[in-house]
């Protein structure tokens, strides 16, 4: 329990096997071993190389950043929540930002909106990898929190959250889906889930019976993963609904293509089953 530093050891490493151990044929490779340091005997003063020629380790920041994930279907109010965050984070006087996904543009590329129309400003991305030297280095070394909002479409979603946290202290607040139309894992929000302090499920409500909703149905034939939209193509629906939703889906396919009546739109929501 020794507060401590991991850090790699250099090939010269000298160390002392136990007695009961050092009598067997033993092989280890120093290279690969992990040496832990105590905490007292490092200097938070220095923010360059920790240890030896090949280390490239950075200081730890002076306090740890924190991840915090909400998920739910769409409408279920994650971008309201996230700004609700930043807001409150922003009162409390510590600097923030928000980035998006620059996939999206239906609102403009510069803000977020949620689906009542609230608005911040934010950075539209296409890898979170790029936003320390978009954001500016320096800018970024005094950021406190960050927001991540449609974290669905960013790839290196785990390295950008474990890099900011783990080694810059930032606080990231991720919202996303966790799942896309057809409730598979969507990019890698769920890969985070492992490194979050905090993970938060919203619900929306049904948009056939208002019951909660847990998943979003695409009322269009489209089948690609990725497909910006509102509720012109997307609606939150409970457990009943999605399965009896897929089901029309299906069995309408089914008719129109057998048929060839071309068709973008399949649902309505009144003439769903229930
Ligand atoms: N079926 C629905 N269930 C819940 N909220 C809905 C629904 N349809 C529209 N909304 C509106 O959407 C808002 C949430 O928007 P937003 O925060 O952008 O959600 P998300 O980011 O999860 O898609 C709600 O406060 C509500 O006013
Ligand atoms: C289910 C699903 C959604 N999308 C897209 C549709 C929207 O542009 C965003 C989600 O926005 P929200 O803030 O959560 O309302 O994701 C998609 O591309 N694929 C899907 O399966």
């Amino acid at each position: 329990t020794y507060p401590c530093l991991l850090t790699r050891t250099c090939p010269s490493l000298s160390f002392q096997i136990p007695q009961t151990l050092s009598n067997k044929s033993l092989s280890i490779q120093t290279s690969n071993i992990l040496r832990l340091r105590p905490f007292s005997s490092f200097n938070p003063s220095f923010s360059s190389s920790v240890e030896g020629p090949n280390s490239r380790m950075k200081a730890p920041p002076l306090s740890y950043g924190e991840i915090h994930v909400i998920v739910g279907p769409m409408f279920a109010g994650k971008t309201t929540a996230l700004l609700h965050r930043i807001q409150t984070e922003s009162n409390n006087g510590r600097s923030v930002a928000i980035i998006k996904s620059n996939k999206d543009t239906r609102y403009g590329l510069n803000s977020i909106v949620t689906h009542d129309g609230a608005k911040f400003p934010c950075w539209p991305l296409s890898d979170l990898s790029s936003f320390r030297q978009k954001f500016g280095v320096d800018a970024y070394e005094k950021l406190d929190v960050i927001g991540i909002d449609e974290a669905q479409f960013f790839e290196d979603l785990y390295d950008f959250c474990c890099k900011a946290a783990d080694l810059d202290g930032k606080t990231v607040i991720v919202a996303g889906l966790d799942g896309d139309y057809l409730r598979r894992s969507f990019g890698s929000v769920l890969d985070i889930i492992p490194i979050a302090d905090s993970v938060t499920k919203l619900t929306a409500r049904c948009e056939v019976c208002g019951k909660r909703a847990f998943f979003t149905l695409r009322k269009t034939r489209d089948t690609q993963t990725e497909l910006i939209g509102g509720a012109d193509v997307y609606m939150p629906v409970c457990r009943q609904h999605y399965v009896n939703g897929q089901v029309a889906i299906e069995a309408t396919r089914v008719v129109l293509e057998s048929q060839k009546i071309p068709c973008d739109s399949y649902l309505e929501a009144p003439s769903l089953p229930s």
